[in-house]
């Protein structure tokens, strides 16, 4: 498997490897064989990709394989619905109530509305509203509604989407389950379109071609309020994210919602092409392919990886924190330090060369994984400007163990590239994990871990950042 990251090999890429490596042995479940384009595929693939809320993008494994968007189509689609007609005539179309049955079963709830636009009924109902409300569609409007439709697609993902046009062929031949959906909720008046045109649009719109990190941008998209953070351009409201969230929340894995909900807590949409894509409210976009299947049709290493995320990096969307991400409060240089009179006149010159290569960042807030993350990537972007780095965390209250590892995984990462870490902790936020290390049951299974000098006061650690400075004089 391949990794990459759009930087230097992180410690965030290490632990996206590492949930991978964990999930790589599972093969129970199978690839979707409705058609025989899914049931072709390669069942072995796995892909991870994640998608910082500021667009920084870390992809482990399979990541440039294609696959189809299949289900995870529904959350965009319902999003380009609600922009073009608003909730109200949305809602009374389609309810947000989870349905507790198959994607594809055949309901619908009291008021003859499809239960909610992540089920196969919510979805092709949702289609149908980007076509013309009247019964005969001209040749060519279905073909309009899907150039939109690429386009909306495209500006979530940040980046050109196309169609797999087998699969949509295939789909579109095989596809009585759905087309037996479409024309129950065309008999109940569901449908103010042509039954066959809004089919068409949904069988076209579940064959466009996505990879993990296509999925980790579209998720971060929906976190983002609407906003794709690697083009910056608005591609849905604030209200339409929030809607969005809501109903990955409750509908989107399907029958499993409660316990999705209790133990991953990510609001996500599996796809039956073995895609989950994922979205962490304010914080960052998940996308996941395995094309192996369990019975609700959600990928298994695919939910096998979320629970991994959640536990062991701490991303469960009620993770309770004071301040939902940590801020750099302060950045600043120590400076020049004085120089003794003892020091000889080249150690003195040489000192002197030091001046500005010691910076302290003040952080506040609670860390979490996404608040250590963009601090250790700020500090990775600035590190050539200094050889030693203190971070004051005395305004920090709660440290997610995973954040805490980040920390003190930083000092051997650094380390690596002749930098040296120092931690002004007067509340011992990190030290419990320090004693961990020293015992040998830490974090990191990197051979030699090199682990920050903690000090209780910003005065103890440029005493000694001055002393690790002198060492090389
Ligand atoms: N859950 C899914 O991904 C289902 C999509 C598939 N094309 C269908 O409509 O049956």
């Amino acid at each position: 498997m391949t990794s990459s990251t759009e930087g230097r090999t992180s410690l965030v890429a290490g632990y996206l490897q590492h949930i991978a490596d964990q999930c790589a042995d599972d093969r129970s479940g199978a690839v979707a064989d409705y058609i025989p384009e899914l049931a072709a595929v390669d069942p072995d693939q796995y892909g991870l990709s994640l998608c910082a809320h500021d667009g920084y993008l870390y992809s482990v494994g399979d990541t440039t394989t294609e696959f189809t968007i299949q289900s995870m189509s529904k959350p965009l689609t319902y999003a380009m619905v609600l922009g073009r007609h608003g909730s109200d005539v949305v809602d009374a179309k389609i309810g947000v109530e989870p349905s507790g049955e198959a994607f594809n079963e055949i309901s619908v709830d009291s008021r003859r509305r499809p239960r909610n636009p992540m089920i196969n009924a919510g979805a092709i109902t949702a289609a149908s509203l980007l076509l013309p409300q009247h019964r005969e569609v001209e040749p060519g409007v279905v073909d309009e509604a899907f150039a939109e439709l690429v386009e909306f697609y495209s500006a979530c993902a940040g980046r050109r989407l196309t169609i797999d046009d087998e699969v949509y062929l295939s789909e579109k031949s095989t596809g009585s389950r759905n087309r037996a959906i479409a024309y129950m909720l065309d008999s109940f008046g569901v449908l103010g379109t042509d039954p066959d045109a809004a089919l068409d649009l949904y069988f076209r719109q579940c064959s466009l071609r996505v990879t993990t990190a296509d999925l980790a941008v579209v998720g971060v998209t929906i976190a983002c309020g609407g906003v794709n953070p690697r083009t910056g351009r608005r591609v849905f409201s604030r209200r339409t994210a929030q809607r969005l969230l809501s109903v990955m929340t409750t509908c989107g894995m399907y029958d499993g919602a409660g316990d999705w909900v209790t133990s991953v807590g990510i609001p996500a949409k599996s796809g039956v092409g073995g895609g989950i894509l994922g979205s962490l409210p304010g914080q960052l976009g998940i996308g996941v392919f395995s094309p192996r299947l369990d019975d609700h049709g959600n990928s298994v290493r695919g939910v096998d990886t979320y629970r991994h995320l959640s536990a062991d990096l701490g991303l469960h969307m009620f993770n309770i924190t004071r301040e939902s991400r940590v801020t750099i409060r302060a950045v600043y240089d120590i400076g020049e330090f004085e120089i003794g009179t003892e020091w000889t006149g080249a150690q003195r010159a040489r000192l002197r060369g030091c001046r500005d290569r010691v910076r302290v960042y003040e952080l506040q807030g609670d860390l979490t994984f996404s608040g250590a993350e963009s601090v250790l990537r700020r500090i990775d972007l600035d590190i050539d400007a200094c050889d030693i780095v203190i971070v004051e965390i005395s305004r920090i209250d709660v440290i997610d163990p995973v954040a805490r590892r980040m920390v003190l995984g930083a000092g051997s990462t650094l380390a690596e590239r002749g930098k040296r870490v120092l931690l002004v902790d007067p509340d011992g936020v990190v030290r419990e994990g320090l004693r961990r290390v020293e015992n040998g049951s830490g974090v990191d299974s990197s051979s030699k871990i090199i682990l920050p000098h903690v000090h209780s006061t910003m005065e103890a650690a440029v005493a000694d950042a001055e002393s690790i400075q002198l060492e090389g004089v």
